[in-house]
C-alpha cells in the first residue's frame, strides 16, 4: 500500500500536528460506533505526542487505549512501555480513557500472550488508530530481525492477536500485536524522528528481505495507506 511522508521542522510541530489527526479521528470513530480504539508505541520517540495527545478535548471515556507492543516486564519496571504510556498519555484529559495493558503477571511470556490476546478481543476490530515506531534496526512493534516468530508475525494469515518475540535485539522477551492485527487500521501512522531514522526508512523502502527490515512488511503490504510522520 502506498505511503505519504508528513515532513515537519520540529519534533514539537510534529506532535502537535500528530495529536490532531488522531484525536480526529478518534472523535470521528465515535460519532459513528460510540467508541474508539487506538494501539501506540513505547520507546523513546513518542513521549512529546503522547503529552500533547492527553491534553485533547475529545470523549476520553470512550477511548480504549492498548500497546502495539511490550517487553515481558511488570508496569513498575523502567523498560515498561505501560510505564511510558501511563505517565505520558494516561494523564490531563486522557485520563478517562479505557487502557488494556499486554503485560500481566503470568506462568511464561506465552501465557502471557494468549491473555493478552484474550483481553484485547474486546477491543474490536480494526483498530482506528494504529501509532507504529522503528528502531535503528528496521523493527517495528517487536518484529525484530531473526525474532524467534517474526515469520508467524509478519504472515497476513496468521490471525489477530498477541504473539511471543525474542530476538537478540530486544532485549527482554516481547509481547506484540501480529502484522494481521496492525496493518488495516483506519489511520496507521509510522512516527519516526532523526536523521539516522530517515535514513533507515530510505533503506527499509528499497529492495531487501522484510525479514532483513520487518518495517518493510507495513510499508509493502498494509492494508491501510501508511502515514510516516518525520522531524529532525
Ligand atoms: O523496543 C521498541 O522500539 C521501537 C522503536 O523505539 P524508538 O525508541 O526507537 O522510537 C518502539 O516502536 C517499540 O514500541 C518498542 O517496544
Amino acid at each position: 500500500m502506498a505511503s505519504t511522508l508528513h515532513s515537519f521542522a520540529s519534533p514539537a510541530d510534529l506532535a502537535g500536528s500528530l495529536a490532531e489527526k488522531v484525536a480526529d479521528t478518534l472523535s470521528a470513530a465515535i460519532s459513528a460506533r460510540g467508541t474508539a480504539s487506538i494501539a501506540v508505541s513505547g520507546g523513546s520517540t513518542p513521549k512529546a505526542f503522547f503529552q500533547v495527545l492527553s491534553t485533547r478535548d475529545i470523549a476520553w471515556d470512550k477511548v480504549t487505549i492498548t500497546l502495539v507492543d511490550e517487553r515481558f516486564v511488570p508496569a513498575d519496571n523502567a523498560r515498561s512501555n505501560h510505564m511510558l504510556v501511563d505517565a505520558n498519555l494516561l494523564q490531563n484529559k486522557a485520563k478517562s480513557a479505557r487502557f488494556v495493558p499486554l503485560y500481566q503477571p503470568a506462568a511464561s511470556v506465552e501465557e502471557a500472550a494468549r491473555l493478552a490476546t484474550e483481553k484485547s478481543a474486546e477491543i474490536g476490530i480494526p483498530f482506528d488508530v494504529v501509532i507504529l515506531g522503528m528502531g535503528g534496526d528496521g523493527h517495528t512493534a517487536s518484529f525484530f530481525p531473526g525474532g524467534s516468530n517474526l515469520a508467524t508475525a509478519l504472515d497476513a494469515s496468521t490471525p489477530r492477536g498477541v504473539i511471543t518475540m525474542e530476538a537478540e535485539g530486544a532485549g527482554e522477551p516481547r509481547l506484540t500485536f501480529t502484522f494481521s492485527s496492525l496493518q488495516d487500521a483506519a489511520l496507521l501512522v509510522l512516527h519516526i524522528e532523526g536523521e539516522g531514522k530517515k535514513d533507515v526508512l530510505a533503506k527499509a523502502e528499497g529492495s531487501g528481505d522484510e525479514a532483513d527490515m520487518p518495517i518493510r512488511a507495513i510499508l509493502r503490504r498494509a492494508t491501510s495507506p501508511v502515514e510516516i510522520y518525520w522531524a529532525p
